[in-house]
């Protein structure tokens, strides 16, 4: 349909528009916009697959509509503005809408929709309209008719008129019930109108598969799930997990002599009675209200609670409630005018490719990091994307001078969703990996299970900063008011050169640096003079020792009595604790074998930092938990792990580091993997949520 050709140009029109389109004369600006958003409609509809972020897509349409209000000669029918989008591919046999399958007009702000209220007020011909406020679920329409209580027909939005016939994967979604108690109650036709939406966590596994087998990642849950209502082959539908939610109730017809249903008077009513009968709909998460104030607080509410939901929600829905008022109002050929979307605020943008620049991190892990033409996202200008290792890089083959696509989701970090192949011009570069560390040039080494190339110079300038910013952390040695920045500040000025000059510090030279009061340096003395009584497995944790996190750092420190104690442990004794496999013994060992790890242990023992496992020998804590062990997994979101373990150990309990024989409780978070699995199929574990945990604590008191 389109040229590679065609493409690039297309993509570079809609850009200038979104920027230039000021001075541009009407009638000109008008075909090039609708030349633009034909070929993005196409590019999103029929390939699942958008080259415009949503927000520039609609800043193109808001063009059109507002150049063809101001010049409504220049109106055709073929516009955007007059139609729903193409959306009709040659795979399935088309069908008619019994009611056209709209679009929703768009509002972002709250001027938007209190400009609405007033239209609707107007239309309606009354002072007050109830509306009913509801999530804007981000996946595909979907119609679907049922005949005599059974699901008879489910079809795509198409091009509003007609659609495709995709009956056969519709029944794949487990939520949707194939029949319902509709004829007990008159009716003997319905078309009930949803979304077909995808799981977040579905969504997720689904891009890493497709990353595995070297195909590009779906942009967005929506793209996916409009992607796989499509698919030819249900089984695979099945597989992929669809759900639905019902919105809307488009058309029914009664059985001879039966009077409406009740609760058919209102889109609220008529969603709860949907409900009542075993049908997916926002039931719960809808909300009546009679001002558009109200509203609009309601809409910024809930755009902070966003990120927690399980589908995409990319807005709300603000609907009349009363039908009689919906029917009055009626519609366009582009949407109905008793409903309009609120829009959040955008999270993806596209931008070029600049240039790649790699950062070097404490344990020497080299970090590529996409250098974009600064964009806004969000609320914030992105010019930084990291591109996490060289595997990354490979999978989605992003280039220098590519166009891409850019998302950043709430406290997600910014990433590059996939490169716009289908814009290139053929001077992309591919990246070329570093071979040697762009701090101190050394060669730079990958071993083969990793993602990760790494400076192996223990001396190398970033390194030695990361580490020190790593020994002084909270969960580590805990010295506050020695963050990293001061630690940035005194390694530039010569003033601490590794972790042992921590405790050397000249406080002179501080003092002459200027910026620093009395009181600041006294509280940075007095934190570093505590910590060198802190614990051995903090110490251990603090040194930085690669694959070594908190729990391992606890099962080394009480496996010992003394930190030096380990410089003799080969990688077999090492693997025989729990929870410790070959690679974090291989590198434990090799950590305490290399001369320059030793000196500095002599170093810190000389300033006086404790390296003795002062709890060992020690009779167990006697408490309610004594002689039971636990295990922490997945993600948990109501405590800290450490918290946890802490008010275990207080209480007499073990923490392990592995799922055994030896194991009473595992206690699970969210996501959790292998470990869960293990439990399961041991049989004697007994597996907590944590809330069942906490409820545990607390009955021991
Ligand atoms: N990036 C691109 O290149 C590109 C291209 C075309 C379209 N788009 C995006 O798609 C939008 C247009 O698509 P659209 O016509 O589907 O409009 P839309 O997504 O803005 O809103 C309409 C749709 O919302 C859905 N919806 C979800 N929850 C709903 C609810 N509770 N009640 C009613 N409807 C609900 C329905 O499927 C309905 O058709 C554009 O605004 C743009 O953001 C992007
Ligand atoms: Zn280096």
């Amino acid at each position: 349909m389109y040229t590679q050709q065609d493409e690039m140009r297309l993509y570079e029109q809609a850009k200038h528009l979104l920027t230039e389109s000021a001075g541009m004369n009407a009638e000109h600006a008008i075909d090039q916009l609708k030349e633009a958003i034909n070929y993005a409609d196409w590019k999103y509809y029929v390939q699942s697959n958008p080259v415009l972020a949503d927000q520039e897509y609609d800043a193109l349409f808001k063009l059109l509509k507002h150049t063809e209000d101001k010049n409504p000669e220049l109106v055709s029918a073929d516009s955007p503005t007059q139609r729903i989008a193409k959306g009709i591919s040659e795979r399935f046999p088309t069908v008619s809408h019994l009611v056209p399958m709209l679009s929703l007009d768009n509002t972002y702000n709250a001027d938007d929709l209190n400009d609405w209220d007033r239209k609707c007020r107007e239309l309606a011909g009354a002072d007050v309209v109830e509306y009913c406020v509801e999530p804007k679920y981000d996946g595909a329409s979907v119609s679907l008719i049922y005949e005599n209580g059974a699901l008879s027909r489910g079809a795509t939005r198409g091009d509003g008129i007609m659609g495709e016939d995709v009956t056969i994967n519709v029944r794949q979604i487990k939520s949707l019930p194939l029949s319902a108690t509709l004829v007990a109650k008159g009716v003997e036709q319905i078309e009930i109108r949803g979304e077909v939406v995808i799981h977040k966590n579905v969504f997720e596994a689904f891009n890493k598969q497709r990353i595995a087998e070297g195909q590009p990642p779906l942009a967005n849950p929506r793209n996916a799930a409009s992607g796989t209502l499509r698919i030819l082959d249900p089984a695979e539908v099945r597989k992929r997990g669809l759900s639905a939610i019902l919105y809307h109730i488009s058309d029914y017809t009664l059985a001879a002599g039966t009077t409406r249903p009740e609760g058919l008077d209102t889109h609220y009513n008529s969603l709860q009675w949907l409900y009542n009968m075993g049908f997916p709909t926002p039931a719960k998460e809808m909300k009546v209200f009679t001002h558009i104030d109200q509203v609009i607080a309601y809409c910024s509410e809930f755009e902070q609670q966003r990120d927690s939901l399980q589908f995409e929600v990319d807005g709300l829905v603000i609907k009349v409630n009363s039908f009689a008022m919906q029917e009055r109002m009626g519609m366009t050929s582009h949407h109905p005018r008793w409903a309009v979307a609120y829009k959040f605020k955008a999270r993806q943008a596209t931008s070029k490719l600049l240039r790649v620049e790699y950062q070097v991190g404490r344990t020497g892990a080299i970090t590529p990091v996409a250098k974009i033409e600064p964009v806004p996202i969000g609320g914030v200008t992105v010019s930084s994307v990291s591109l996490f290792n060289e595997d990354v890089v490979r999978e989605k083959d992003v280039r220098i001078g590519d166009t891409v696509l850019v998302e950043r989701a709430g406290d997600v970090i910014p990433y590059i969703v996939k490169p716009l192949t289908e814009l290139r011009t053929g001077n992309e570069e591919i990246i070329q990996f570093p071979k040697n560390c762009p701090v101190c040039e050394s060669e730079l080494e990958k071993q083969p299970e990793e993602a990760a190339w790494r400076c192996i110079n223990i001396n190398c300038p970033v390194q030695v900063a990361e580490r020190m910013i790593h020994y002084v952390s909270k969960d580590a040695m805990d010295i506050r008011n020695l963050g990293g920045a001061n630690i940035q500040k005194f390694y530039e000025q010569g003033i601490l050169t590794d972790i042992p000059s921590i405790y050397t510090i000249d406080w002179d030279k501080v003092r002459a640096l200027g910026g620093f009061g009395d009181k600041s340096i006294t509280n940075m003395q007095q934190a570093i003079e505590q910590s060198k009584t802190q614990t051995l497995n903090r110490l251990i944790f603090g040194l930085g020792i690669r694959f070594v996190g908190e729990t391992t750092a606890k099962t080394l420190a009480s496996a010992i009595m003394n930190l030096r104690e380990l410089y003799d442990w080969n990688i077999d004794k090492l693997i025989s604790l729990e929870d410790i496999g070959p690679k974090v013994a291989t590198s434990v060992a090799d950590f305490f074998n290399r001369e320059e790890n030793r000196h500095m242990i002599d170093k810190l023992d000389a300033a006086g930092v404790n390296l003795v496992n002062q709890l060992k020998g020690q009779q167990p804590v006697d408490g309610a938990l004594t002689g039971k062990t636990f295990l922490f997994t997945g993600t948990l979101s109501q405590f800290k792990r450490s918290d946890a373990e802490a008010m275990v150990e207080e209480k007499g309990g073990a923490i392990l580091g592995g799922v055994s024989a030896k194991l009473n409780y595992l206690i699970v978070g969210e996501d959790a993997g292998s470990k869960l699995e293990k439990a399961k199929k041991l049989g004697t574990v007994n597996i907590l949520t944590e809330q069942e945990f906490m409820e545990l604590i607390k009955s021991v008191g």
